[in-house]
């Protein structure tokens, strides 16, 4: 991204904390007021009281700066809560947005992102941006006024004096630069050791079944010691320029004073300066200390923003490629009787060489029972995610109810959809809560009508805590069963017109999933596809799809399919055989 194109983005991401960022700056303008007058008053007490020395005027010149320094402290500390805070905002926004966008993306855009680079991107990037914000505005902003004001002054006083000692500060920011990339090298060794350990902990916990069988332990923790070693090496080279650094800049800040003391005392002999001059001066060095040296930590705060800023927006840049039409139509969901027709409909993967679906024609009429059967890496998922738009399928190909897909309303479209796909995913929550994820405030009857459906029921009032059993990754273990008959259930609770179970009931056994399934046919009105390898469930279907090679080989019911030669009538075979064996 150019420059001038990141620095519109920041002034965007600033645009609606401008009135903060106002106050917050005026705060800095007045704190800087404030912090040169001081010296400044001290020089002419000290001129004053060398002159003429009285006890009272000292004692009111004493309240009088306390009284300046405490407003000093009030002001400084609302200019950081305002700065800072304009920073946490930022970040507020920013992660909501990654996130908002990351909702609307296709599921593809997840396939070839990693979710350990999203999270990246919205966590440690979205946090260099909340440090340019926050510190490196408020640093920036500090640093012009504390020049631009203290430099006046100390040059009022003497020009010379002033030069000498600050001559030497450009030497401190060089330091704190070259300091800067290695502490960024370093805290980057160390965030890279540390995910290392993380990674091997998260592996282990779950392979332990693994490590314990094959007795692997030794090697494990040899394998966790050398990862720790190598972390606390980073840890201690990280604490090393830490550690070198600050003396460094406090030993310039030294020299200068030296600098100063040393032409400064005799410049007072010589009458150059009164002792309150000199003692305005020391104060006037030491204030620019701070403000200097934090530069160089502002600049590369600033380039290590800058390079977030590209990271994040690409997120943003991203487009949606699955999306609503212009003129997209409502479709009600009383409105859908759930008819499906398919004319040539051909999707091909990205970088994939051949088509997944090859120019496909059927019709399933509404209430059909459908099952798709044929053999692995047929197309037969791709089929199921054509269906809610889950791939960016082309328009003219996919039609419900006579309506083009492409063209009805996504919500709408989804809405009239109960999809259970392949992975049987539940969310760390309570089963209830898991069953009733497209209304989370529907009735337990519901939800424990949609659990007898789906043959859950019986198992779920047996879990600890029934319904408000805690399941997923922070939950009860869950068998593979019992995961795809919850998702069943999750489908079956939001009563759409339409329902697709994509092998989701692999992990059921044969005599339960047909039962489900039996159960399915009897509700009136329902389209049902389901795509199993279970052929004793797909034979109850009142026709069956069965797809090879991205292509619908054959249709019809099981008797017609068995009475043809083909596909069908061998995976029957095989699974008779399969069955006698067993
Ligand atoms: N995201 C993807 N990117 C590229 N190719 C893919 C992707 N997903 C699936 N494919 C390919 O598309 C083809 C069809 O895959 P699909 O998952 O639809 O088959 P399937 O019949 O459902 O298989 P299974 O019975 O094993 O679930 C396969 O060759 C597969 O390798």
């Amino acid at each position: 991204m150019a420059k001038a194109n990141r620095l519109s983005k920041l002034i965007s991401y600033l645009k609606p904390h401008l009135k903060s960022l106002y106050w917050g700056i005026s705060a800095l303008f007045v704190v800087n007021v404030i912090g040169v007058y001081i010296p400044w008053l001290i020089r002419d007490i000290f001129d004053d009281l060398q002159a003429n020395f009285d006890f009272n005027r000292l004692v009111s010149y004493v309240v009088i700066l306390f009284v300046l320094a405490c407003i000093m402290w009030a002001i400084r500390m609302a200019s950081r809560v305002l700065i800072f805070g304009i920073g946490r905002q930022v970040e507020f926004d920013l992660k909501q947005r990654i996130f908002e966008h990351l909702l609307k993306l296709e599921p593809a855009y997840f396939n070839t992102n990693t979710s350990g680079d999203l999270i990246n991107r919205a966590t440690s990037d979205v946090d260099n941006i909340r440090r340019l914000v926050g510190f490196a505005i408020l640093s920036l902003i500090n640093t012009i006024f504390a020049y631009g004001l203290t430099l006046p002054a100390m040059l009022f006083i003497n020009v010379k004096l002033s030069l000498m000692t600050l001559a030497i500060y450009p030497l401190m920011l060089v330091t704190v630069q070259l300091f800067s990339d290695k502490l960024r090298i370093d805290q980057a060794e160390v965030q890279e050791k540390l995910s290392d350990i993380s990674e091997l902990i998260q592996e282990d916990m779950s392979g332990i079944s693994l490590i314990k069988i094959y007795a692997q332990e030794d090697n494990e923790r040899r394998a966790f010691s050398h990862k720790n070693q190598r972390l606390l090496k980073a840890n201690l080279s990280l604490a090393r320029t830490r550690n070198l650094l600050f003396p460094i800049i406090g030993g310039i800040a030294n020299i200068s004073l030296l600098v100063l003391l040393w032409f400064g005392t005799s410049d007072i002999e010589k009458g150059l300066i009164t002792v309150g001059d000199f003692i305005a001066l020391i104060i006037y060095v030491e204030r620019l200390v701070f403000p200097t040296a934090l530069l160089g930590f502002t600049i590369t705060t600033y380039q290590r923003g800058e390079v977030s800023i590209d990271r994040v927006e690409a997120i943003m840049e991203v487009e949606p490629k699955i999306k609503n039409d212009v003129d997209n139509v409502n479709l009600p969901i009383e409105n859908i009787k759930g008819n499906i027709k398919a004319v040539n409909l051909t999707y091909t993967y990205p970088n994939a060489f051949q088509p997944a679906l090859n120019s496909l024609n059927f019709q399933i009429n509404a209430g059909e029972t459908v099952a798709i059967v044929g053999l692995i890496g047929s197309g037969k998922s791709t089929l199921a995610n054509a269906i809610p738009r889950l791939i960016d399928i082309s328009q003219g190909q996919l039609f419900l109810d006579g309506i083009d897909i492409t063209s009805i309303n996504l919500t709408d479209l989804r809405a009239a959809i109960a999809y259970v796909p392949q992975d049987s995913f539940l969310f760390s929550t309570t089963i209830k809560n898991n069953i009733a994820y497209s209304d989370p405030v529907g009735e337990i009857t519901e939800v424990e009508y949609a659990a007898k459906q789906a043959q859950i029921h019986p198992e779920i009032v047996n879990f600890p805590q029934k319904y408000d059993t805690l399941v997923g990754e922070r939950g009860i273990a869950l068998s593979g069963g019992q995961r795809q008959r919850s998702s069943l259930a999750r489908a079956l609770y939001t009563d759409a017109p339409i329902l697709i179970l994509d092998d989701a009931l692999s992990s059921v056994d044969n005599k339960t999933a047909t039962q489900i399934l039996e159960n399915l046919k009897r509700e009136k009105n329902k389209t049902v596809i389901f795509i199993t390898h279970q052929m004793s469930a797909a034979q109850n279907a009142d026709r069956i799809l069965v797809m090879e090679d991205g292509n619908i080989v054959q249709m019809g019911s099981h008797e017609q399919l068995l009475s043809q030669e083909g596909l069908y009538k061998s995976l029957w075979q095989k699974h008779q055989l399969e069955e006698i064996l067993a």
